[in-house]
This record gives C-alpha cells, structure tokens and sequence, in this order.
C-alpha cells in the first residue's frame, strides 16, 4: 500500500527492489507487518526524523536502540569529527580501545574483561563458542521469543522480525546445528529445571535476553533471573546475558546493575556503538582468557574497535555516566507509559502496557504478557491500525508488535504530550 504522504519513498522503496532484497537491509525495516510502503528517511536530529516526502516524526526506534542520546548528539558529532582528522581504521591497536574497554568494564558489574567485535549478532555467536569451548559441552539453551541476531543456532523460535515474519525458525539452519539448541520458556523457571535435570550436563550455556524486547517489551518475573543463576551453578553451565539492547538502556550498568545478578559472559552492542556499527563480549577473566590470543577459542575481526565505533561509543557513554540521566530517562518513560495508558483506557482499547526503564511496548491483549505465548496472544491488526495512525500523526514506533520502543535523553516533554495526544486517535482507531 502506497501511504498517503509517502509518495517519494515508495517510489525510493520500489528502486531499492530492484537491487536490494526486500528492498531492506534488515527485514524489520520493510514495514510488512503494517502494511504500508516504509519512510526512506533523509536526516536526523534530537529526537525527530524526517523523511524524503517532507514529515517529520518524533522517534521512538532510535535505530533500533542504540541512539539513547536522540540523533547527532554534539559530543558525538564532536568525537567523530575529531577522529576523521587521525583515520578511520587501522587494523592495529589504539589506546581508544583500552579506553572503551575500562568504560565498559567500570560500568557492568560482571564485567572483568571485554572484547569488541563488530555487531550483536557477533557478540553472542562468540559467547556461544567461548561457553562451548571452555565447558568442553555442545548443547545451548535459549528462550523462545527472545532474539540473539542471526547465528545459525539462535535462529530458532527467535523474536523480533523473524517472529514479525513467521519465520521463527529459519530455513537454511540444519538440523545438526538446530538439534544443540534447547529451546525454554520465558520466565518459566520449573520448565527450565525441567530441562536440566534430562540434559543439565550436556549444557554449556543459558543465554537470554534479561529484559526481553524482541517479541515486545517483556520483563523477568521476581525470582526468574535469580533461579536462572542457580540452576546454571549447579550444572556447572554459564549464564550469558545478552544485553545487547538493555546494556546501558535500562540501567547505567545494564539489567544486571538493575537486578543484581551476576552472569558469567554478557554480550553488548548497540548503545555502546553511540550509532556506529559494534558489539562486544566480556565477562570473568578466568572464562575471556580462553580468547584468542590469551587462549585457544578463535575469534577475530577486521574492523573490530575500529576507531570511528570507539570513538562515538565513548563520547556516549560519557554522556550517558553524567549524574541524574537514568533519573530524567525513567522519569520521561514513566510519563509516556502513564499517558498512553489513560488514552488506551479512555478510547476503550483493550492493551497491556509493560516498561523497564527506557524500554516500553503496549500489547493488544487483555493478558500479562510475561512470555513468548501470551506476547503472541495480542492481535497483530489492531496493532497495525494503531502504528498507521501514530506515523500519520508523526510518531514514529517500531513497524511490529514484537519490537519494543525506546526513550531517548533528546526527547522533550512536549514531544511525549504530542505523542500521548497522538496514542488516543490511534488506539480509538484499534478499537474499532
Ligand atoms: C538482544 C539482541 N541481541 C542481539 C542482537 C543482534 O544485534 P545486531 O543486529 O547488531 O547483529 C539484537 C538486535 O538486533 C538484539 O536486540
Ligand atoms: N529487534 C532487532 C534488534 O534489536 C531490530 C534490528 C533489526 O533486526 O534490524
């Protein structure tokens, strides 16, 4: 469907087609879900885009996360600037790294030693194999509904646009890799026990989102996290966070400053990229030594630390230890959940709100969304009704039901009113 208003990106969309699949570079971003043509989208500042037919929208995607300080923060713009004057990549180190890494490391309490790869997706594919090789077991367990990127063996019963597309479980994984992958349900702790009681001493990790944003916004229940870390001490498997999209989001220190609990590796991206492409994986020195070249695990890269990557992800997370950010941060979210929750309420929509932080999804169903099933229980065109009638009124949400929206520092308090005025024309809308 061609939106009104969006004439010249589905004339761009319709050329990028012809060469690109999809016409995306990350299926999310092709707008199926809600079935309408996306914005091609020409520039961004502070809190707002705007696209190639002239409208301009308050975000809420933030690329997808990592843009907690809204677009073209000047510190970043600045770090930048400054680094294009030295180069853009050496393949040799640089002191920015170390730099990166003790930010890192100060900021995560887990954390003990850190390396920096290239994006999410390499982050937990690299724990993956540290965990394997430094327990000498195969087997990993993951949630379903949680999303950990495109490796091979977390590409099942996966969230985010594989969910959005109904293709949780993607063609092109073969059954031998698929079959070491255990698949658990969210904040079902006994299921998990469950589980290592037949196959405990095969498993070389747990790995989940703490907070899971991939099939919306889903918070651990009290006690799942925590029982999480016993169950793995006992069978002697590791614990992986992967806090690629909490990490510095819902807590300086990630969902581990903000729930206590002490994983032995946990992947980060996004936020600490400062926008620029990025991941990492840290954890106890005992288990990182086994890295390569301090040990035997192989894992390298190219462009990894790259000093354009390094060089914005500082500047942020400079910003970002500034006293009374997560304050002003939790105090905006809070206003938004509140506000959108009077309108459902007043529109007579049927919705669950669920929040941590700067992290919020509203649900089209009755149900507690506390896991894969009942995230699944919300009616898809309902919300599709609302996400068109926001973008029409300049809010710019995540194109599925299964993708969570993110506060930035950038937005104002008029732009949260405009989009809680906003929410209550969409939600009458869905109600209909
Ligand atoms: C929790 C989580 N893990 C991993 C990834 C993969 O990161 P990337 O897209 O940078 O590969 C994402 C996002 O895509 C994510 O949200
Ligand atoms: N939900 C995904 C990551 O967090 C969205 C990013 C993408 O797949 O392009």
């Amino acid at each position: 469907m061609v939106f009104k208003g969006l004439e010249k990106s589905a004339a761009l969309f319709e050329e990028a087609q012809k060469y690109i699949p999809g016409g995306v570079n990350s299926p999310v971003r092709a707008f199926k879900a809600v079935g309408m043509n996306p914005p091609f989208i020409v520039r961004g500042e502070g809190s707002k885009l705007y696209d190639a037919d002239g409208n301009e929208y308050v975000d809420y995607v933030g690329s997808w996360g990592p843009l907690i300080l809204g677009h073209r923060h000047p510190k970043v713009i600045e770090a930048l600037q400054q680094c294009l004057e030295i180069g853009t990549s050496f393949g040799a180190p640089t002191e920015m790294e170390t730099e990166m890494a003790r930010l890192v490391i100060e900021a995560v309490p887990s954390i003990e030693v850190v390396r920096m790869v290239n994006s999410g997706t390499e982050a937990t594919m690299s724990a993956l194999r540290l965990a394997r090789g430094y327990t000498g077991r195969n087997k990993i367990v993951k949630f379903e509904g949680c999303y950990h990127g495109h490796a091979d063996h977390l590409l099942i019963k996966a969230g985010s646009g594989a969910l959005t597309l109904g293709v949780p479980t993607s063609p092109g994984v073969p059954a031998s890799i698929a079959g070491n992958t255990i698949v658990a349900r969210y904040n079902d702790l006994e299921g998990l026990k469950e589980i290592f009681a037949a196959e405990g001493e095969d498993i070389a990790a747990v790995i989940l989102e703490p907070v899971a944003g991939n099939m919306g916004c889903v918070p651990p229940q009290p006690g799942f996290l925590e029982g999480l870390r016993e169950l793995t001490r006992e069978y002697g498997a590791l614990l992986i966070f992967d806090e690629v999209m909490t990490g510095f989001r819902v807590a300086y220190g990630g969902a581990q400053e903000r729930y206590n609990i002490d994983p032995d590796l946990t992947c980060l991206g996004k936020i600490i990229g400062g926008g620029l492409p990025v991941g990492a994986y840290g954890g106890k020195r005992e288990i990182m030594e086994h890295v390569a070249p301090a040990g035997p695990v192989y894992q390298a890269g190219t462009l990894s630390g790259n000093p354009l990557a390094m060089s914005a992800g500082i500047a942020t997370l400079k910003v970002l230890k500034e006293p009374g950010v997560y304050e002003e941060l939790e105090r905006k979210s809070a206003k938004l959940a509140a506000g959108m929750k009077e309108a459902a309420e007043q529109a007579g929509a049927v919705a669950t709100f669920n929040r941590v932080g700067a992290m919020f999804s509203a649900f089209f169903t009755d149900q507690p969304v506390i896991d894969f099933e009942t995230a699944s229980s919300s009616d898809t065109e309902k919300f599709a009704v609302f996400f068109r009638e926001m973008l029409k009124q300049g809010i710019y949400l995540a194109p599925s039901q299964f993708e969570a929206g993110f506060m930035s520092l950038a937005h104002t308090d008029e732009d949260i009113e405009k989009t809680i005025e906003a929410s209550y024309k969409a939600f009458k809308a869905a109600a209909q």
